[in-house]
């Protein structure tokens, strides 16, 4: 199982988290089949407060595989139910060789700024994303998938993607204003 010692951080000498990671071809080895398997089991367990607390897991709702240096484009993405009623996940799959076909002009941003498990450090600002997108992807059968997804679902694909190209979230923070952000941007989170 992947643990917090298995994940590379951005102040952390020759890692592949800033490299344009490999396209993924199929079917998928047993190798790149257990890493889909443990992306998304990370995300379980870091969501369970209990065993998150066991194991000293940072909760995650996205691991991308070259946060574990592994510079392939997949990334597990599980998106927690925001209804108490249903606790279906709002998104849930291992997207390989992600593509973003169609992108809102309106941007959208979590209100207070992004993090990530691979950068140890709090830096505030706004990260201007597509508030919606329309995502294609292939799943671990192979299976291509298009999916329409907006605010947070959508934050967190595209945040997840950026990793496949060597992109951390601070790259797209205003240099001269962190809390600027382009005009009709929604806000949430
Ligand atoms: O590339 C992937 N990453 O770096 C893990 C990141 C991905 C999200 C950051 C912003 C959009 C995607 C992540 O999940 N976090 N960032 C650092 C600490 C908090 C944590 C988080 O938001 N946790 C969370 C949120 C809701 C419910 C449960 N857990
Ligand atoms: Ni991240």
């Amino acid at each position: 199982m992947i643990l917090m010692k298995d994940i590379v951080r951005d102040d952390q000498e020759g890692t592949v988290l800033r490299d344009y990671a490999a396209k993924v071809s199929f079917p998928l080895t047993e190798e790149e089949q257990q890493l889909a398997k443990d992306l998304m089991e990370y995300l379980e367990i870091s969501q369970d407060e209990e065993l998150a607390e066991k194991y000293g897991l940072r909760a995650g709702v996205g691991l991308a595989a070259p946060q574990v240096n592994v510079s392939k484009q997949m990334a597990a993405v599980l998106v927690p139910s925001d209804d108490e009623e249903d606790d279906t996940p709002i998104f849930k799959d291992v997207i390989i060789n992600p593509v973003i076909i169609s992108e809102s002009v309106q941007m959208g941003a979590l209100t207070e700024g992004e993090g990530c498990l691979s950068v140890d450090r709090d830096i505030a600002g706004y990260v201007p994303r597509h508030d919606r997108i329309t995502l294609k992807y292939q799943d671990v059968q192979g299976e291509t998938h298009k999916v329409r997804l907006k605010h947070y679902p959508a934050i967190v694909c595209q945040h997840e993607i950026d990793h496949l190209h060597g992109v951390l979230f601070y790259d797209h923070i205003n240099k001269d204003n962190p809390f600027e952000a382009p005009e009709g941007t929604v806000f949430f989170g």
